[in-house]
Order: C-alpha cells, then sequence, then structure tokens
C-alpha cells in the first residue's frame, strides 16, 4: 500500500494499482509529490524517494510507453504460455501446472524492471561481475604463463624488409627444398638484390633457351601471413611473413619471423652465417650499391657487376696509388687507434667530365670487396641533420660516394653565408650584376663539414668525393682529415688514347692472346678456336663478312632504317702486330688533353667493327668535335654578355609625351 501526496493531500490507491492508473491519476493533478512506498505488484515494493518533483509532461510520455510496453509483453507472454501450455498438454501437464510456475504473473513490465533493479538482484549482479572479473583474470593469467612456459623453448628472430638480414635470408630460404612440397606457396621473380641466378626454380636451368636463361628467375617463397614448419639441423622451425601497413599511401612493409625450437642461440648463428655466407658467394663478382631514402634509411637498391680496374686508362700510376692507398687505410685500423687519429681516410677525384672517376671508384670498391653507398647532396628533403644521420649510419667499412660535391650548393661553396655568389663553371664567382637564383637547397657546408668529421662521423669509411669545379671548394671541405687525398683526372693523353684502342680491338682474354702469338704460324686453326664475342670475324680487313651462300636480297624499301653500329655486325679479327700498329697511328690523330676519354670511347663504339676507318676518320673527327666546342663556347659568352648587359629602366609615358 502506498500514498502520493498531492498539494491537496494524500491521493489513496487500492493495492494492487496498475501503473498506468497511477500515471492518469497523477496527470490530472499536475502538482504533487510521491512520498512513503507504492505498491506497484503483489509481490515487489519499490522505496521511493522521500520526495520527488515529476514534469507532469515526461509523467504522460512515460505512461504512454509503459502501456505500450505492457501490450507488447502480454502478447508475448500470451504466445509463449500457449505454446507452454500445448507442449504441457502434449506431455500429459494440465493448464494448471504451467500457471503455477508464476510465469505468467511477471507480464508487468514494471514489476520486471523492479524485480532487476531490486536490492536483492543489485546485490547478485554485483557478485556476477566479481566472479566473472576474477575468472577472466585467471584466463589471462594462465594463458600468458602457458605462452611463457612455451616460448621460453623457442627463439625467434625478426628480420626488417629494410635490412640486408631480409635479403639474405629469403634467398636461403627460397633455395630450401622444403618449399616444393608446400601447398601453398609464393612465386616470386624478386632478385633480393642479386644479379646471379641464385634463386631458381627446378628445371629452369636446364632449359637453354636464351630468353628463359636471360629473364628474370622464379623462386618459390613462403606466402603472406602464412606460418610454415620445416626442419633445420634437426630443429623444428617455423617461418611467418607478417605484413603491416605503414601508413605512408597503404605500403605494406614486410617482416620475416624465424622461430627455432631450441634454448641455445648456436642454431641461429648457425642459420645467420650459412645464409649470409650463400649470400655473399652469389654476389662475389658483383658489388652492392645503396641509396638513402626520404628517411634517412639505407636501401639497396642494386648489384652491379664488378669492373675489372685495367678497363679504365688512366696516367700512368694513379690507378695503382688509389686502390693501394685504400687498401693500406683498411688494415691500419691499430695505427689509427694507437695515434688517436679518427680512422677516416676520404679522396677527392676532380677534373674534366667524362675522365674516368666514377669508373674507378666502383672499380676500386669491387676490388676492395666493399659495398658503395651513394650519398646524393641534392636529394630532396636533405638538410644538416639528415646527412649527418645518414653519415653516422654507415657501416664500418664501406665506399661513401658524393658525386658533384659542389652540386648541393647552388650558391659558392663557401662559408660565409652572405657572400651569395653563384660560382660559374672554373668554379669563379659571376661578373657583378649577375643575380644568382635562390638556393632550394636546404645544406648547409658547416653541415657538410660536421658530418665528415664531426663526433657522429662513422669510423672505417673511405668517403669519395668528386666535382669538376676543384677551385669553387670552400679550403675547410679540401683540407686534410675531410678529404685527403687529391687527384687530378685529365682530358685524354695521346698514351690513354692509344691503349683505349688496344682494349677495343685487341682479343680480351689471356687465350685470345696467346693464339694471336701462334696466329702467324697457324692462321687457320685458330680462326675455328676464337671466339672473343663482338671481334670475332674472319676478315683481316675491315670489310665484312660475306656468307659462304648468297641469301635472298629483300628489297631496299623493306629493310629497316637506322643510325649507328648494329651489335650484330662483327669486327674484323686482327693481329697484336696490325693493332698496335693502328693504335699508334689513332695516338698521333688525337690531340694531347683536348678530348675526354668518354668522348674517345663513344668515337671508338661508332667504329667498333672497323678499326681501320676509326683511324683515317680520326683527324676529321677530332675537328668536328672542336667546331663544336667553339660553337658551345661562343653561345655561353654570348648567353653571360647579354645577362650581365645593364638593362635600361622602362621609358615612362611621361617622358614620352616630353619628347
Ligand atoms: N679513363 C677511362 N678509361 C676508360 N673508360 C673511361 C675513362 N674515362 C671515362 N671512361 C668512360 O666514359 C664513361 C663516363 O665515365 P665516368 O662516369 O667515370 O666519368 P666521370 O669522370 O665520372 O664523369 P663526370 O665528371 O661527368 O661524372 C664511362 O662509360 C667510362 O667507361
Amino acid at each position: 500500500m502506498g500514498q502520493i501526496l498531492a498539494r491537496h493531500g494524500p491521493l489513496r490507491l487500492s493495492a494492487p494499482t496498475p501503473l498506468t492508473e497511477v500515471t492518469t491519476a497523477l496527470v490530472a493533478d499536475s502538482s504533487y509529490e510521491i512520498g512513503g512506498s507504492v505498491t506497484l505488484d503483489s509481490f515487489c515494493c519499490i522505496p521511493s524517494p522521500p520526495s520527488l518533483q515529476l514534469n507532469p509532461f515526461v509523467v504522460a510520455k512515460l505512461a504512454t510507453y509503459i502501456n505500450l510496453a505492457q501490450q507488447v509483453l502480454s502478447t508475448l507472454s500470451g504466445h509463449v504460455a500457449g505454446n507452454l501450455s500445448n507442449n504441457a498438454t502434449d506431455a500429459g501437464f494440465n493448464n494448471s501446472t504451467v500457471s503455477a510456475t508464476g510465469f505468467g504473473s511477471v507480464t508487468d513490465f514494471s514489476s520486471l524492471v523492479a524485480l532487476l533493479f531490486s536490492l536483492g538482484a543489485l546485490r547478485d549482479w554485483l557478485k556476477l561481475i566479481v566472479f566473472g572479473g576474477v575468472l577472466e583474470t585467471l584466463r589471462r593469467l594462465a594463458f600468458s604463463l602457458y605462452y611463457k612456459a612455451i616460448n621460453s623453448f623457442w627463439i625467434t628472430a625478426h628480420f626488417d624488409e629494410n635490412d640486408s638480414s631480409y635479403d639474405w635470408m629469403m634467398v636461403w630460404l627460397s633455395k630450401q627444398p622444403a618449399w616444393t612440397q608446400a601447398r601453398e606457396v609464393q612465386i616470386s621473380t624478386r632478385s633480393f638484390g642479386l644479379n646471379t641466378s641464385a634463386i631458381m626454380v627446378a628445371g629452369e636451368e636446364d632449359d637453354n633457351n636464351l630468353s628463359m636463361l636471360s629473364s628474370r628467375k622464379l623462386a618459390y617463397l613462403p606466402s603472406a601471413s602464412l606460418t610454415y614448419s620445416m626442419w633445420y639441423h634437426h630443429r623444428y622451425m617455423l617461418i611467418t611473413r607478417v605484413q603491416a601497413q605503414t601508413g605512408y599511401y597503404g605500403q605494406k612493409e614486410e617482416t620475416l619471423q624465424i622461430s627455432i625450437l631450441t634454448r641455445s642461440h648456436r642454431v641461429l648463428n648457425e642459420l645467420l652465417l650459412e645464409a649470409k655466407k650463400d649470400y655473399m658467394a652469389a654476389e662475389e663478382s658483383s658489388i652492392s650499391i645503396y641509396v638513402s631514402d626520404i628517411n634517412n634509411n639505407w636501401r639497396h637498391v642494386a648489384s652491379r657487376p664488378k669492373r675489372n680496374i685495367n678497363s679504365i686508362i688512366l696516367d700512368p700510376g694513379i690507378s695503382e696509388l688509389l686502390v693501394d692507398d685504400a687498401r693500406d687505410f683498411l688494415e691500419s685500423k691499430t695505427w689509427y687507434a694507437a695515434r688517436g687519429i679518427p680512422f677516416r681516410r676520404g679522396y677527392l677525384l676532380y677534373g674534366a667530365p667524362g675522365s674516368g672517376k666514377t669508373s674507378i671508384i666502383s672499380s676500386i670498391a669491387g676490388e676492395l670487396g666493399l659495398d658503395v653507398y651513394i650519398i646524393s647532396l641534392s636529394r630532396a628533403g636533405l638538410d644538416d641533420s639528415s646527412l649527418s644521420e645518414l653519415i653516422s649510419n654507415l657501416p664500418e667499412k664501406c665506399v661513401a660516394l658524393m658525386e658533384d660535391i659542389d652540386a648541393a650548393f647552388t650558391q659558392s661553396l663557401n662559408r660565409d653565408a652572405v657572400q651569395s655568389t653563384v660560382a660559374d663553371d672554373d668554379g669563379k664567382p659571376p661578373p657583378p650584376g649577375v643575380t644568382p637564383p635562390p638556393s632550394t637547397s636546404r645544406l648547409s657546408l658547416s653541415g657538410l663539414l660536421n658530418a665528415l668529421d664531426g663526433v657522429g662521423a662513422q669510423e672505417g669509411r673511405i668517403l669519395y668525393a668528386t666535382t669538376n669545379k676543384y677551385s669553387a671548394l670552400d679550403e675547410a671541405l679540401i683540407r686534410p682529415g675531410r678529404l685527403d687525398l687529391h687527384i687530378e683526372f685529365k682530358l685524354a693523353s695521346r698514351y690513354q688514347a692509344r691503349k683505349l684502342f688496344y682494349s677495343f680491338y685487341l682479343p680480351s682474354d689471356e687465350t685470345s692472346a696467346k693464339k694471336d702469338e701462334e696466329g702467324e704460324k697457324n692462321e687457320k686453326d685458330e680462326k675455328d678456336k676464337d671466339s672473343d664475342s663482338g671481334y670475332n670475324s674472319n676478315a683481316d680487313d675491315d670489310a665484312d663478312s660475306t656468307p659462304s651462300e648468297p641469301e635472298p636480297v629483300a628489297p631496299a624499301a623493306d629493310k629497316p632504317v637506322f643510325f649507328g653500329t648494329s651489335h650484330r655486325q662483327q669486327a674484323p679479327k686482327l693481329r697484336r702486330k696490325q693493332v698496335a700498329k693502328l693504335a699508334e697511328r689513332f695516338a698521333e690523330a688525337i690531340p694531347e688533353r683536348e678530348l675526354s676519354m668518354a668522348a674517345l670511347q663513344g668515337y671508338l663504339m661508332t667504329h667498333k667493327i672497323r678499326p681501320h676507318h676509326a683511324v683515317t676518320e680520326a683527324k676529321a673527327w677530332v675537328e668536328t668535335e672542336r667546331a663544336a666546342r667553339l660553337r658551345k663556347q661562343q653561345q655561353a659568352q654570348q648567353q653571360a654578355a647579354a645577362s650581365s648587359a645593364p638593362t635600361d629602366p622602362p621609358a615612362t609615358a611621361n617622358s614620352d609625351s616630353d619628347s
């Protein structure tokens, strides 16, 4: 029994009163309070707040909703009760048994809510929550202990896609016979930085088809996001490639995970060394090239075949000086340590374009077995701190290459930032009046100097810097300690021209040379045996080889039109003596220190199959080159004169009218 206190006194209700009737009564009286307790159902009672002010509009809405809910509930319960009674009848019970369960008595929605939130029920809820929480904590604890226990028997190694070790492991994995039996594999033509046929599908090697051999090789690899198992040295091993989104344009980064069922690191070490050795063996005849990405990480971009140092023709002694000096430096770590001198060496190769500076650097790297790390000073976004980070991230023994060291600075390489002058080709400041273009470089000279020998500079690295503008470089940059040895690369001498001619038209391998000496005695046999590609012909003269069987001649209109020399054409086979004579004549035609070696190489390439023509036409070619150079110089002078000429102030309308 409860009471509602209206403004005019309590409102008596006979129990049990349906809630709808109560709320209707409340709406009738717009100002009221509820006091004491109101019995809403025969078996539940809610302690009412001592005093509660309710908005009549809200109460009216509440009444409507409750009514609606009651109707739905009663329909549902009637439906379910009907079903139950049917079932009960089927099972031999009568209707009274069903109503005895009390099911029909919970038809009132409000009483259901009251039941759920009664004090006793809340206590039960609380118990349930605490009990559930304890259970979940125990479950998690059990799982973490389980995984800890299991993991203590495994060693897991992660290989990041950007790291060289990833390439080693992938090449090693691609060679494992386990993949040939796997039901799901990834087929890949990625070479992981190798040029050689280190990765192959069985049978691919046996196919002698030229196009099959030359194209990219196929490899079986573990599929991404799958876990594979295999045995290594009698240990169970799990391999997973995990891909994760990096956030940059949906790019995915990959990590290779290898778990070995062992408690000793010995097996993992063995695996790593085996993979590295395999990779190095496959890479023996090439050098690895690394460049930096926008995040200042070094990335392996290519492997290039090593270039024989003898193929670069320099003035006598220069190649030997460079190689011996670098080799001696690498062996002198303790000498440097004993004297407290930073273990670094820098070389500056300067001089004419196309004189072999870059070629000799990559050749030295190959000779010393070092990788080349290209530091591009004009890279977008490169500033002082990122350059310093790049240099400190270099490996201990490597070749760091800074090409065109002056190019990063559109301004002259001078410490004085105020003196913003543009250097010309010789590094001299431009004439007064010429406005320098705005500098886009975020790299300063002091940043470069600090990166080269600051505290973060890497020990053991050999730095090669190249430039065509020696005089433009700041004294501080080229001082010993930063760039210790400066070597000038000049335009081609007659000596170089002669040697280049030799290297073009003489068989390159030893056997051919021997045969060549014997050839004067036994010319006929030699013709059949010789196989130096590109220079393997049957004529002593320039004449193109004539086929024994006359072939049908295509009409002139159908013949392909092209300029230059087709690579299929063969050079005549010349004897050493002949080559020596021609080389001498060629060298005589070439002026001393006027043309670059790159230009000579280009000229001889156009006469690849015609050594005699190369000699007879050399003089005319030199004249053409001179004329072209003169034209260029005149154009440059005209441009310089035009840009330095004082510009007249524009005539104003007033002055026009005055005149
Ligand atoms: N001394 C040389 N001996 C043999 N080939 C040479 C020589 N100099 C240049 N070449 C050839 O000329 C081409 C260009 O050479 P390279 O790039 O090494 O010249 P560079 O001095 O670095 O030029 P740049 O200063 O323009 O970068 C290469 O193909 C190379 O084979």
